[in-house]
């Protein structure tokens, strides 16, 4: 119960320190068994062009995320293999090695996706005979993701990464509700999906019956699912090779001129902004001059290499790569996720990049102190370069002075926003209540979308004909005897049932349309109490539906 969809910094703060406690639940992972190898790849040897990435054209790497509904064991499962190809110590550093921010580790979610290149020697079942140290060596790229629904827009990005995914159910909860968005996104983007049905260790586990909603609600064969431990480690000696059999290489062209995915960026004090890439075909060496496609301007490329897990220089990145890279860019409107690098000399179609984030909740921001506007605006410029998903436009209150206009994907989303503006960049930030936005129609035709209600004009000169509001198609998985209170909760948040069905003979799933502005406050927290916390809930944005007209 770390990870709920928390609804009010209240909440938040009083779950604080539980959520805190549970990293002391630290695991170690017993000896694994198996034809694997660790690489001798170490951080304390990569120095630049220690690491020969010519030894991996695309054929010996595979890039592959790990999704999942909150808590099922992302992050925990990519800790244990990073260590097990020894990109990490066993045992050393702290759980959930790639949530790295403070955030993350406070509140016990990853909130971004994080990339960590491992190496590791794989013996295909033809080649028995073949001694391990001698089977082929293999670059993996691991992209660990966020499970809750506010930040499915880093899944969905670093999806454009991968060719395949390991989808993790919990072994005791089954199937939950971001388990089927996350699964359609991968199903969506055509990515081979490898059933992980973790945390077998459980007394409550029930692998069988997981199989069997995985074969109803996927139609993924059960024979095809791995069964882990991120825990105790048991079964994760089939992971890896599983990706490697089941995951096709990326499908790049190496003698093609360089094309390059913007997946993200950050803002270094001392570098600059540094780009997180996948590099989709051809080869970018350091000292390359580099242009954008969306804006045109021409880069040269100082530094350049792979997350180790840490940046480690390589000098050089090759087709199907992923890494970083590191030139001469200073804030998001250079570095515009999503775009396509290249060439400076070569022109090149551009990469189809990423669908534009769909703002859900809108918030001012305002400096507590009116003086520190300047101070907040620089901190928000370079959070956004973190946080691609998030607008900002700049608005006056009379009672506040200067601020910002912010669109968020969710209330969690909105909080974290402000925890790591206060955290990050010791920014003391007052938020104002959040808001939806609405389109009004006036009797002469003309519509406004209104963001603010401060911003709708008091005296217009022409009356209000019609109001739209947004509205969002929920996914809720609950047991059947929670069924009749969940239905009540819906109609009274004027939701419209699209679909009820039974996942299993116990356990149904049920979709509503609901207007955004009944979920944004306490929708979820009042779900998971008439349910015992047994119900799961995703939503996605659906069109806008009237509010009111008056004919
Ligand atoms: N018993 C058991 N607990 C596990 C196992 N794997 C993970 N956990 C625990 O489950 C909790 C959630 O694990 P995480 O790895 O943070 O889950 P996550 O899916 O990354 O969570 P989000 O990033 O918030 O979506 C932690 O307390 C882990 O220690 C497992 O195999 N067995």
């Amino acid at each position: 119960m770390r990870a709920l969809y928390r609804s009010s910094r209240f909440v938040t703060s009083t779950l604080r320190p539980l959520l805190y406690e549970s990293y002391r639940f630290g695991t170690l992972l017993p000896l694994i068994g198996g034809e694997c190898s660790f690489c001798s790849h170490s951080r304390e040897k990569s120095r630049e062009g220690a690491l020969d990435l010519s030894q991996y054209p695309p054929e010996r790497i595979r890039n592959f995320s790990i999704i999942a509904h909150v808590d099922h064991g992302k992050s925990t499962l990519a800790d244990r293999l990073l260590e097990l190809t020894g990109t990490i110590k066993k045992g050393h550093g702290q759980p959930q090695y790639l949530d790295k921010l403070q955030v993350e580790r406070e509140r016990g979610i990853t909130v971004k996706a994080q990339t960590a290149t491992m190496f590791f020697r794989h013996k295909f079942q033809q080649h028995e005979a073949t001694e391990i140290v001698n089977a082929p060596n293999f670059l993996l790229n691991l992209i660990d993701t966020p499970g809750h629904v506010d930040f499915s827009y880093e899944v969905s990005r670093s999806l454009a990464a991968c060719q395949g995914v390991l989808l993790v159910v919990d072994a005791a909860q089954g199937v939950q509700a971001q388990t089927v968005a996350n699964f359609y996104l991968a199903f969506e983007s055509n990515l081979a999906i490898i059933p992980v049905i973790n945390k077998i260790d459980q007394p409550t586990a029930d692998p069988d019956r997981v199989k069997a909603q995985l074969k109803s609600l996927f139609d993924l064969d059960p024979n095809h699912a791995l069964l882990t431990s991120a825990k105790t480690g048991q079964g994760l000696e089939h992971v890896l090779p599983s990706v490697i059999d089941r995951i096709p290489a990326p499908p790049g062209k190496c003698d093609s001129p360089l094309r390059m995915l913007l997946l993200d960026s950050y803002y270094d004090e001392y570098k600059g902004v540094i780009c997180h890439v996948a590099v989709v075909d051809g080869a970018l060496y350091k000292g390359d001059k580099i242009a954008s496609s969306a804006t045109g301007h021409v880069y040269e490329v100082s530094d350049i290499g792979i997350m180790h897990p840490e940046l480690t220089p390589t000098g050089v990145l090759l087709t199907g790569q992923v890494g970083y890279i590191v030139s001469g860019m200073r804030s998001t409107a250079e570095a515009r996720v999503g775009d396509t690098l290249h060439q400076a000399k070569s022109t090149v179609l551009p990469l189809p990049g990423f669908k534009p984030a769909k703002h859900m909740v809108f918030s001012g921001l305002y400096p507590a102190d009116g003086s520190d506007f300047d101070a907040l605006n620089h901190a928000i410029e370079r959070l956004i370069c973190n946080d691609a998903s998030v607008s900002v436009t700049k608005e006056t209150s009379t009672a506040l002075g200067m601020g910002f206009r912010c669109g968020f994907l969710g209330l969690l989303h909105m909080d974290v926003f402000h925890q790591r503006l206060e955290q990050e960049y010791g920014a003391k930030v007052l938020s104002t209540i959040p808001t939806v936005p609405y389109i009004f129609e006036y009797s002469d035709g003309s519509k406004v979308k209104v963001q603010n209600p401060a911003a709708l004009a008091s005296n217009p000169g022409k009356s209000v004909t019609a109001c739209w509001e947004p509205s969002v198609i929920a996914t809720i998985i609950l047991p059947c005897e929670y069924v009749g209170p969940v239905i009540t909760l819906c109609s009274e948040r004027r939701g419209d049932q699209l679909e009820y069905s039974f996942i299993e003979s116990q356990r149904v799933l049920m979709k509503y349309q609901l207007p955004l502005r009944e979920i944004v406050v306490d929708f979820y927290n009042e779900l998971k109490s008439i349910t015992s916390g047994y119900a799961s809930f995703d939503y996605e944005d659906a069109q806008y539906v009237t509010n009111f007209s008056i004919n």
